[in-house]
């Protein structure tokens, strides 16, 4: 049987079928929709005002790849100026060549780049200097949690280092959605409240982030990057198998199958969980060593780095007299905040 015509032009074969409406679209077409959908959530969430300066989280892989493409063809009209920032985690065999996809994509669209690392901004540790340090010690499992608060750190840095106003990163409906997930097995609500909306607005002093692709699925941010022939790095982090995020999207998979539409359904639970005032969490101070925002003394990755210093990752993260040890549901919520 031959492609339908595409519902948007009307005069071009359909190339695909959008995931959740069913609706046959030729490439371009599609390409167009999922632009303005992005546009929309930017100028709908007043997600990033004219007149800012935005540093892409650039990891190279397909969501921020698609992000930065598709900020740069609005950015004329958003009046927007965009940078690049990548984290280098020190993660051998995984980092460099997803690094190298990132220099390529700068290079192409003309974007300056910068590149800040771990070792640089965290006392020497690299990534694998932590996984090395918390194997053994039942924490071995929760790499991407501590790699997550010194990412998240990192970003920041990054983005004040190129005078960036604001900071996105890729994160997609199914990446909230698995978070969302995660949070709910907890029940961790001050999570959840957190986790819903757009981003954050940049309380404490922290610069104001969000994810504009957050109500794209991911099945759409891999056709747009396939429709625009966007060079990405396509493999996953050498520490992602053990992560507990994977059995939340084995999870998500399985919903979806039934529910098209379960992923966007859990980011707007999120979303309407926020508005919840009984759920809000406590305004966070600041942390006493690095003025960074904190919800105790010490901020995430000023713990975190303190115990690996004196040896203990156990007392890094995560851990509470009060709380159970390992996988418990204190350091399983730090792996979601991880995620944002
Ligand atoms: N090393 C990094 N440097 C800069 N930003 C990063 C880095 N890793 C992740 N991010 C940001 O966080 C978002 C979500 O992170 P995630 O771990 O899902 O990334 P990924 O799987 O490596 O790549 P992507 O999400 O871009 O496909 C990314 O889209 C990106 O904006």
């Amino acid at each position: 049987m031959p492609a339908p015509t595409c519902a948007s032009c009307h005069t071009a074969r359909a190339a695909l079928r959008r995931p959740r409406s069913g609706q046959a679209l030729c490439g371009p077409c599609f390409c167009t929709a999922f632009e303005a959908e992005v546009l929309h959530t930017v100028v709908a969430g007043r997600l990033l005002p004219p007149g800012a300066v935005v540093a892409v989280g650039a990891s190279g892989g397909k969501d921020s790849t698609v992000l930065a493409h598709v900020l740069r063809e609005l950015a004329p009209r958003l009046g927007l100026t965009l940078r690049l920032v990548a984290v280098d985690e020190g993660i051998g065999g995984y980092r460099d060549a997803a690094l190298a996809a990132v220099r390529r994509q700068a290079e192409r669209w003309g974007l300056p780049l910068t590149i800040v690392a771990y070792e640089d901004l965290f006392g020497g540790w690299t990534m694998d200097a932590v996984a090395r340090s918390t194997a053994g010690t039942g924490r071995g499992r929760s790499c991407c949690t501590f790699c997550g608060v010194l990412r998240r750190r990192a970003l920041e840095e990054g983005a004040r280092l190129v005078g960036a106003t604001h900071v996105v990163t890729g994160h997609n409906a199914d990446d909230v959605a698995e978070t969302v997930l995660m949070n709910f097995l907890r029940g961790d609500a001050a999570r959840l409240a957190r986790g819903g909306g757009l981003g954050s607005a940049g309380e404490g002093g922290a610069l104001p982030r969000c994810r504009p692709l957050q109500f794209a699925s991911q099945k759409e941010v891999v056709l747009y990057a396939h429709f625009r022939r966007l060079d990405y790095f396509s493999e996953e982090c050498v520490y992602a198998p053990r992560a507990f995020r994977g059995h939340a999207r084995e999870l998500l998979k399985r919903l979806e199958a039934v529910r098209p539409t379960a992923a966007l359904d859990l980011v707007h639970s999120a979303e309407r969980l926020a508005l919840a005032p009984a759920v809000r969490p406590p305004r966070p101070g600041a942390c006493s060593r690095c003025g960074a925002l904190a919800s105790r003394a010490l901020c995430q990755a000023c713990a975190l780095l303190d115990g690996l210093a004196r040896g203990r990752p156990r007392l890094a993260i995560g851990e509470h007299k009060h709380e159970p040890r390992d996988e418990g549901p204190r350091s399983r919520a730090q792996a979601a905040a991880a995620a944002f």
